[in-house]
């Protein structure tokens, strides 16, 4: 069976996008992990599924499957290129957009410079619907937030938690360019206090208005950019009274713009939706 596919990516985080309207799509975990291999498949941090809603009142819903195989909740670099590859097929004429995912709905917006914005919806901040065990930890109050400790390679570091449909735990370093991320980052998203597993974000505060950032993401490793992952690190940043919105967050890959109004508000995601090229692969 032949399936059709664009490459895409946004700020660096690439993905393969796979319409499941007009095609058959219905592939196994292990199908998804070689066609996101970077050698013997397409290579991708993520693939994405366009299908029809489930919920009305939505246009689309959206699944997302890391590079791993695994299904996730939530991806705000893909949600981009959600937007831009149904407005590019005719799928859907709208320049705004509802999207269901595994948490929640999303709304994408295509803007008129070529970027993208997104609705992510509010953050969740309880530890539990992180989720994240706290039983028995004494966090460090810093703002409104709680900062954790989490004994991780022989030292201690402090990590916000932080929910946007997918788990991030946060931690604020001097320098992102000499943080240990491949090696704190596997420990951190496999540390047994997040059940679900975590993406490790490392932010650097440049000033009240800009981070830099890299993220170790769960089920891809390290990405050019994660899109939730700036939105859970400028959460956290304005939470622990670090930041102000918007915030510019520079990633490897590439510039994001992020905007929250504070607890029960959306976050909002803004950043490029590029598509690299189209294909067909065998499976
Ligand atoms: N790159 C993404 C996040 C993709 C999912 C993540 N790895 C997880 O497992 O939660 C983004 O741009 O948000």
């Amino acid at each position: 069976m032949k399936l059709k596919f664009t490459k895409m990516h946004g700020a660096g985080n690439d993905f393969i996008v796979v319409d499941a309207i007009h095609q058959d799509v219905s592939l196994t975990a292990e199908q998804w992990r070689k066609l996101a291999d970077r050698r013997f498949g397409i290579g991708a941090d993520q693939i994405l599924v366009v299908e029809r809603p489930v919920t009305e009142g939505v246009d689309f819903r959206y699944r997302i499957f890391n590079n791993d195989g695994g299904e996730v909740e939530q991806c705000g670099n893909g949600a981009r290129a959600f937007a831009r590859f149904v407005s590019d097929k005719g799928l859907s004429k709208e320049s705004s957009i509802r999207v269901e995912t595994m948490k929640g709905i999303i709304a994408p917006r295509l803007e008129l410079d070529g970027s993208v914005t997104v609705d992510m919806g509010a953050p969740r901040l309880d530890p539990a619907e992180v989720p994240f065990d706290s039983a028995g930890l004494d966090g460090r109050i810093e703002g409104e937030d709680t900062n954790w400790p989490l004994p991780v390679d022989g030292k201690t570091v402090f990590v916000s938690v932080v929910s946007m449909g997918n788990p991030h735990a946060v931690q604020v370093v001097d320098d992102v360019d000499t943080a240990p991320v491949e090696t704190m980052g596997p420990a951190i998203e496999t540390h047994p206090r997040f059940p679900k597993k975590v993406n490790a974000g490392f932010m650097q505060v440049v000033d009240r208005k800009h981070v830099k950032l890299r993220v170790f993401e769960r089920g891809a490793g390290e990405t050019l950019a994660c899109g939730t992952g700036a939105c859970a690190a400028v959460v956290a940043g304005i939470r622990r009274g670090l930041l102000d919105s918007p915030v510019r967050v520079s990633a490897r890959g590439g510039e994001l713009s992020i905007a929250w109004g504070g607890p029960g508000e959306p976050v909002y995601l803004s950043g490029p939706a590029v598509t690299v090229f189209e294909g067909e692969v065998e499976i």
